[in-house]
């Protein structure tokens, strides 16, 4: 498989649920949702519990939905589990969830290898990707060495450098300082890949396109931005 290189701003990835839900042991987290989502900055708010990283997870396949379908760029993520996979790069809120390797860079060139790009090209797409991100002097750090904030950095990376269309991001600046939040918030705007953020920062999300308020497992509210999070907002009040 090549990797194409990505348009400057890529074409959003259409995600479909049709009745999808999700149970645990016989609990509803996700109840029966309907809902197209065609944006390109789509950010998922809501209280602690209330099933936004359940949402998240069930776009790359990492949960099925237990009745129902989700379909992210027309494939289904119940039966095309390795595409979507592909096509949907997860980064998770504690980094040290998902760097695996030792050195930054190796880190990133693992999943290169893996997916058949010729390995002359991988220490290049490796670079260019840390550079991306303003943050090519960690490429031979050892991983376990870095910051919260680097490490959170280096792990988009390693998500990035496989080139997603669509890049779903679980609670990105918890861990972070204001420098670094606002780093993320900067490569954030910038991705021409599509982003669907969950996150109780609610500056993050104010520029985007479109909000989701997760209550009970329910979409709750689902609008621009700053009606979303005035919704919101009353509502914890
Ligand atoms: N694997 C699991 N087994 C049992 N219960 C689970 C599992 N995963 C999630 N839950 C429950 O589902 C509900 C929703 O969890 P989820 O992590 O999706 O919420 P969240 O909105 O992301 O919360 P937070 O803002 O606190 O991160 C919670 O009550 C949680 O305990």
């Amino acid at each position: 498989m090549r990797h194409p290189d990505p348009p400057a701003s890529a074409a959003a990835v259409t995600v479909e649920l049709d009745r999808a839900s999700v149970e645990i042991d016989g609990r509803t987290i996700i109840a029966p949702t309907t809902l197209t989502l065609t944006e390109r900055r789509i950010g998922i708010i809501g209280a602690n519990g209330s099933g936004k990283s359940t949402f998240a997870r069930l776009l790359n396949g990492l949960i099925v939905p237990s009745s129902g379908t989700v379909r992210v760029g027309g494939l289904d993520t119940a039966k095309e589990a390795a595409r979507v996979r592909r096509m949907v790069g997860f980064v998770f809120q504690n980094p040290d969830n998902q760097i695996v390797f030792p050195i930054v860079a190796e880190d990133m060139a693992f999943g290169l290898k893996n997916s058949g790009l010729p390995k002359a090209e991988i220490p290049a797409r490796v670079a260019a990707e840390l550079s991306r991100l303003g943050i090519g002097h960690l490429a031979e750090r050892a991983s376990h060495s870095l910051s919260g904030g680097e490490k959170q950095l280096a792990a988009l990376a390693a998500v990035l450098v496989m080139r997603p269309r669509l890049v779903v991001f679980d609670e990105p600046t918890t861990l972070l300082d204001l420098r670094n939040r606002n780093r993320i918030r900067a490569v954030i705007d910038a991705l021409a890949e599509s982003a669907l953020v969950v996150t109780h920062d609610l500056d993050l999300v104010q520029s985007f396109e479109r909000v989701l308020v997760i209550e009970d497992g329910r979409i709750a509210a689902d609008d621009a931005p700053a009606a979303a999070i005035a919704w919101y907002r009353e509502r914890a009040a």
